[in-house]
Parts: C-alpha cells; structure tokens; sequence
C-alpha cells in the first residue's frame, strides 16, 4: 500500500515547501487541479525536477482529448495521470495507448460516477493503472465519503490498482486501510495538520501495516 500526497491550495513555491516537510514519508506527490488550473503544467515539472525520486501525479482529471492532454502532461514530467471515469470510452482508451508510448501510468478518476461498480469493470478491462474512488470537495461539504464505494470496485477490479481519495484524516485512515486499497490519496489530512511531518510520519506508518 502507498501514500500519495494531494497539493491542492498552494501555488509552486509553497508545494515545494510542504514536499520538504513530508519527503521522507510519502510516495508520490499529486499537483492537484487547482494547482494546475493556477500555475499550468509548469508546476508538475518544478516539482519532478526538484524532487526526481518521487512519482508525480498531475490531476488533470481529464474528460476529453486523452492522448494529446496525456502527452502533454507526460513531456512536463508526470508519471501518472488522472482521466475521470464519467469521460467517453474512448477518452480513456487514448489516455491509456498514449500513456503506454511515454511508459507513463493512468489512473481512472470515478468522482459522480452513478453505477460505479458497473464502470470500475468496464474501465478495468482498458488496461488502466489504477481505479479511484473519490469524495470530491463538494461531496464532502455534503457528509459524504468513499468508504464503501472502494469495498464495491474491490469486489470487481482484476487488473487495475485501487485507490481511494476525499476527506481522508489520521483518524480515519485505520477504517479505510481495512479495505486495503493499493493507495491512500491525503491532501488536507496532511497539509492542513498543525504538525504535518508528523501526519505523514504517522499515516506512512499506518499504510505500511496495511500493506
Ligand atoms: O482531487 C482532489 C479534489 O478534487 C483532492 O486532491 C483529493 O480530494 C484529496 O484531497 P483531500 O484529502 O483534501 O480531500
């Protein structure tokens, strides 16, 4: 099992602050939506520069032109790139053929998707990487968060790596481990505690007995 740390409110000077302070105890590092809407691709290569050893996620959560946004994002450095789950198929399958030439990985966004089950099958057998569920900010205004929708796409995916995202805190990380995702997406369960070394330190410790 992985930790993988999502870079949401901050622009480049401040990720790579933050990725100092937690370095040690995560394994890829996500340039989140508004990261990229604010500071553009530029910020997924500032940080695969300044930090080579770590995989780089960009959350470009793509829901059209797949291989051409997937051969962009991959020339700026990334090694794993969002496509949602709600897009055309053939959105996901230009992702995954593009992402195979840059030998680069695609991981499948499933926010708002209605029968999830249903699709998390179909998407797995595109030869994606990984599978996310995800509680998105507005999800989880409302009280809402992923926890049994991963059990649901575990029942079904035979290929892909699971992963699961929104709302993740210390305190619920042991819930979402017994679920045993391949990855643990935490942004402001790290970047918003008063001692985030220790969060990670903490989570890194958590999702390593999980594995
Ligand atoms: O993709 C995102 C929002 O769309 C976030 O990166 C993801 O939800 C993780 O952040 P947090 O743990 O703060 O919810």
């Amino acid at each position: 099992m992985e930790l993988q740390l999502a870079l949401d409110l901050v622009d480049i000077p401040q990720a790579k602050e933050l990725v100092k302070e937690v370095e040690p105890y995560i394994d890829i590092v996500e340039i989140g939506t508004p990261v990229v809407i604010n500071e553009g691709l530029r910020a997924v290569k500032e940080i695969k520069e300044a930090f080579p050893h770590l995989k780089v996620l960009a959350d470009l959560k793509i829901m059209d032109a797949g291989g051409y946004e997937v051969m962009k994002a991959s020339e700026a450095g990334a090694d794993i790139i969002t496509v949602l789950g709600v897009s055309d198929d053939s959105t996901i399958q230009g992702a995954v053929a593009e992402a195979r030439k840059q030998n680069k990985k695609i991981m499948v966004d499933m926010i708002n998707v209605k029968n999830i089950e249903e699709r998390a099958k179909q998407v797995d057998t595109f030869g994606v990487d990984y599978i996310c569920v995800h509680s998105g900010y507005d999800h989880q205004a409302a009280g809402k968060n992923s926890f049994e929708e991963l059990s649901a796409i575990k029942r079904v995916v035979k290929n892909a790596k699971t992963a699961i995202a929104g709302g993740i805190k210390l305190e619920t990380l042991p819930e979402v481990i017994q679920a045993n995702p391949d990855l643990v997406i935490v942004g402001g369960g790290i970047t918003g505690h008063a001692d985030k070394p220790f969060a990670a330190a903490e989570m890194q410790k958590l999702v390593r007995q999980g594995s």
